[in-house]
């Protein structure tokens, strides 16, 4: 459903990541690993163009969404944004009502609905919160635990109805209770959403993943180090019996 070809990332003159080929199939969760600076978090923005607010950043080679290649000059990013939205590192709800929170990504992209409050209901419903906020909707987002807040940022990401959900180590900032709720939560998402993670979590990678991307940065001989693309299999493939060298190392803690 989304493809990449020939993926490169450049901030200014800095080559971040270079060669990525990969592509991500529908109602499947697929984890982006590898060490720190690698590239992962950089490709994950790529997918639906966060990039753009990066001053200096420039997306080179292409990223197909059904087939359409998503930097086109008439791709409109805020339906990008719509169709494939994304969860970040740390929980940054808005400094509004719960239940604002939730209706704002509808409201802004203006979709038609016919009742907010069933739209705001479903998403919290989705986001595994609702039981835990539907006496409070009007209260302050802020007033919610670190765990609750990445779960209504999760509600707000799925209120505008997308297709796939990136999440960019959306449980570094959690202990490890809340962490379980959202790999749980994933899991189920996975049976209606598409579902791509950058963790440093890898046993988090093997319990929630059906693939798994492993990343790795290289110096170049002027000493550049740029991220590359060194495997994507099956997740069971890249924890069980990997075939490149650097997988193995990493995944057993040798390197990284
Ligand atoms: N906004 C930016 N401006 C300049 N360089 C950047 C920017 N964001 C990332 N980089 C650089 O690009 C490279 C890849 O960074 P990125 O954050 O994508 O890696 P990562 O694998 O996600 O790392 P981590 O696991 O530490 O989050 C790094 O060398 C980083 O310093």
């Amino acid at each position: 459903m989304i493809t990449l070809k020939d993926l490169e990332v450049y901030y200014g003159d800095f080559r971040a990541v270079t060669d990525v080929d990969m592509s991500f199939g529908s109602r499947e969760i697929t984890a982006l690993i590898g060490p720190s600076g690698c590239g992962k978090s950089t490709v994950l923005r790529c997918l639906n163009r966060m990039n753009d607010l990066v001053p200096g950043a420039r997306v080179v080679g292409a990223v197909a969404y059904h087939g359409t290649d998503i930097y086109a000059p008439e791709v409109d990013v805020i339906e990008v944004r719509r169709r494939i939205g994304m969860v970040f590192q740390k929980p940054n709800p808005f400094p509004k009502s719960i239940y604002d929170n939730v209706a704002y990504g509808p409201r802004v992209t203006g979709m038609k609905v016919d009742s907010m409050d069933e739209v705001v209901e479903r998403a919290l419903h989705g986001a595994a919160l609702w039981d835990e906020v539907k006496d409070k909707l009007k209260q302050n987002a802020f007033g919610l635990s670190g765990g609750q807040q990445q779960r209504l940022c999760i509600a707000r990401a799925i209120a505008t109805s997308p297709e796939v959900i990136l999440m960019d180590e959306p449980c570094s900032a959690l202990d490890p209770i809340a962490t379980a709720k959202i790999e749980d939560l994933m899991v189920e998402l996975a049976e209606r959403f598409t579902i791509i993670i950058v963790t440093h979590n890898m046993q988090q990678a093997a319990r929630v993943s059906q693939r798994t991307g492993f990343f790795t940065a290289e110096a170049d001989e002027q000493g550049q180090r740029t991220g590359k693309l060194v495997e994507f299999a099956t997740t069971e493939h890249i924890f069980g019996n990997p075939s490149d060298a650097r997988t193995e190392a990493y995944i057993t803690g040798r390197f990284g």
